[in-house]
């Protein structure tokens, strides 16, 4: 039930300034690999590139595992709504879900769907407030919730934790580890060394263009590519 993701000599210029210096990699299945490095280290342009979000010099190729759902799941940094949006949480949600006409009503089992996947990201009861209202922590939590709303093999995530509480983040880990433990494959980008040194299986650092990478915990059943059955290229 999970990718992988191969890097070939990868190399990210941004306005002729070379950002990633060419760098290969391979981003083992069924792990989380944490991203880190200072501010503006090109942390979440890595990540777009290798969502194929970014245009990048070089190769990059995902090999599924047989079984595995090819969908990627993106949970961006903070973004921000606009303030007088008049559509609801459930509103919006429902607007991803479902191809029913936004003026009919919902169907009960779709409203059960999204009552479900608000409680599992501590939304619960929050339904019916307005985008424009949520806190930052509210909104990231709708982010995650958005993501969570189709079975995904690779997820992507870029600082999840931002504005959430002790309660929230320790939530929000618990989610990313259950991910890992059913076999996805985790790219998050993160800050805390403390939460980095628990929780990441494989560390990649940017700093100055270059990729440092370490193992902190080696996957249990390393998979190589020949045992992974089909290949997909991504942008580049
Ligand atoms: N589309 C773009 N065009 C030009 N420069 C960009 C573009 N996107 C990002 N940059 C620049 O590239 C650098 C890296 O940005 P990026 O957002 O990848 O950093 P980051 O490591 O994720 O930083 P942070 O930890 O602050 O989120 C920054 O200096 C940023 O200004």
């Amino acid at each position: 039930m999970s990718v992988s993701l191969e890097v070939q000599k990868l190399r990210l210029a941004l306005n002729r300034v070379e950002l990633i210096a060419p760098m290969d990699a391979w981003f083992a299945p069924g792990q989380m690999h944490v991203l880190m490095g200072p501010n503006g280290a090109g942390k979440s342009s890595l990540l777009k590139c290798l969502l194929g979000l970014l245009p990048f010099q070089g190769k990059i190729y995902r090999h599924w595992q047989a079984g595995a759902p090819r969908t990627t799941a993106y949970v961006p940094q903070q973004i921000a709504f606009e303030a007088t949006l008049p559509l609801t949480i459930q509103e919006y949600l429902l607007m991803q879900m479902s191809s029913r006409p936004f003026f009919l009503r919902p169907s009960a089992s779709m409203l059960t769907l999204v009552e479900q996947l608000l409680e599992r990201v501590g939304l619960e009861g929050k339904a019916q407030l307005r985008l424009g209202q949520l806190s930052g922590g509210e909104r990231q939590r709708l982010l995650f919730a958005q993501a969570l709303r189709r079975p995904c093999a690779l997820w992507c995530l870029d600082e999840p934790m931002t504005g959430l509480d002790e309660l929230g983040q320790a939530h929000f880990t618990q989610l990313l580890q259950e991910l890992r433990d059913a076999g996805h494959t985790l790219i998050v980008i993160h800050h805390d060394q403390q939460w980095i040194h628990t929780y990441a299986d494989q560390v990649w650092e940017i700093a100055g263009g270059l990729v440092g990478h370490s193992v902190l915990r080696p996957a249990l059943k390393p998979c190589v590519p020949e045992r992974l059955n089909v290949m997909q290229r991504v942008g580049g």
